[in-house]
């Protein structure tokens, strides 16, 4: 093994043994000032398949080319959204009967997260259920080139489980080498003029080559039956909220999320009829364009079986392409024990889109 491959096996390895963050009274570790030393994204890839050596192969998913008539001359800005299970859930309230507790092993897991985000390498990463934000996404998307942010819930379900690892909450990360920040806001959710438990980041970045703004936000809404009308009130104040920020849609605008919610509900269809023009990027991938994929989360509980579309990636329609997007795991993939599994970290599918701005500022193309 050579010194490269030694300092980022140590570097991982750190990641590995976390109980010191989750001793630590407020979750919070102090950022270690070797963690900022970069880290070669195909040598970490490495250490993640060697950790995860017995385990079976990652699913193989391919991206799908939507529009071959927009050339672009800068290259696209690729989003990925994705629920990744928050650990002390996953292990404590889920309930996923079918899988296996060595399958959630953090230890692996954590590798598995890894290697999906490093097999697609999003410029934007945008991220629910994160409870392992100090001690590992941060530091080692830090040194992958990504700056971070982190808003938790104010009250996180994960807090109620023995050995947690402190609340979830919404991350998001671009690469720094692409974007300038240039505005960013923390939003907790109202319903109904209330302050509720779910949160939402939104962040106005500038891409450093084209010097096109946009406006990037990650959210997810309260889950469970019986809550259309909350998630639909809290879907309203989300959109309001970036109807200010955005100012008045003049900024183009895509919002990530687990929503919790079918296309059939109320919130969804705020989404898609709002002044902000959205339009649901993985519609895209249906043969007319018109409809939401089968399913974004499959997962067993005591409860039964429950399949659904709940993630969705929004973007402004006249504003932005999709140029690309990754597909789904077939059911034969999922296989019956269905998510998590030993080959798959999280029960809801990462979405990742490649995006391009329909005018580009220069008349170039
Ligand atoms: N101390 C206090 O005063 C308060 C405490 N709380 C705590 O927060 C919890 C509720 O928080 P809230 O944000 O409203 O939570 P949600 O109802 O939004 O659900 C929280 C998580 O549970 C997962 N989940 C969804 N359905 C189920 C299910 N059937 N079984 C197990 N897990 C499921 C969701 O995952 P997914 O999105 O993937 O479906 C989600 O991440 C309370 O139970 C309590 O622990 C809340 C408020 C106040
Ligand atoms: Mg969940």
């Amino acid at each position: 093994m050579g010194t490269g491959t030694s300092r980022l096996y140590s570097a991982l390895a750190k990641t590995l043994n976390s109980s010191a963050a989750s001793q630590h009274p407020e979750y919070l570790v102090s950022p270690d000032p070797e963690h900022l030393e970069p880290i070669d994204p195909k040598e970490l890839l490495e250490e993640c398949r060697a950790v995860l050596h017995t385990r079976p192969p990652r699913f193989q998913r391919d991206f799908v080319d939507l529009r071959t008539d927009c050339p672009s001359t800068h290259p696209p800005i690729r989003v990925m959204q994705w629920n990744i299970l928050a650990q002390a859930l996953g292990e404590g309230k889920d309930n996923f009967v079918q899988c296996p507790v060595e399958a959630l092993k953090w230890e692996e897991r954590k590798c598995l997260i890894l290697e999906e985000i490093l097999a697609y390498q999003p410029d934007i990463l945008c991220l629910q259920e994160v409870d392992h934000y100090f001690d590992t996404f941060q530091p080692l998307l830090s040194r992958l080139g990504y700056q971070g942010t982190f808003f938790p819930k104010p009250w996180s379900p994960c807090l109620d489980v023995e050995h947690n690892n402190g609340p979830d909450g919404c991350a998001l990360f671009f690469l720094q080498n692409r974007f300038k920040l240039v505005n960013s806001a923390n939003i907790r959710l109202t319903a109904m003029t209330l302050k509720t438990n779910q949160v939402a980041i939104a962040q106005t970045l500038e891409c450093k080559e084209s010097g096109r703004q946009f406006c990037i936000a990650v959210t997810h809404l309260k889950a469970r039956t019986g809550w259309e009308r909350f998630r639909s009130a809290q879907g309203c104040d989300l959109l309001q909220n970036l109807q200010n920020i955005t100012q008045g849609a003049k900024i183009p605008l895509i919002v990530c999320g687990d929503f919790n919610a079918e296309p059939t509900e109320e919130v969804y269809k705020h989404f898609a009829s709002s002044s902000l023009n959205l339009n649901s990027a993985y519609k895209l991938l249906s043969a007319d364009g018109q409809s939401e994929p089968p399913y974004t989360t499959w997962k067993i509980r005591t409860s039964g079986e429950c399949r659904h579309t709940l993630d969705y990636i929004w973007y402004s329609k006249h504003a932005l392409n999709v140029r690309s997007a990754l597909d789904l795991l077939t059911e034969e993939q999922i296989g019956p024990n269905r998510l998590p599994s030993f080959n798959y970290p999280s029960d809801h599918l990462s979405l990742v889109c490649d995006f391009s701005f329909t005018e580009e500022p220069d008349g170039l193309s």
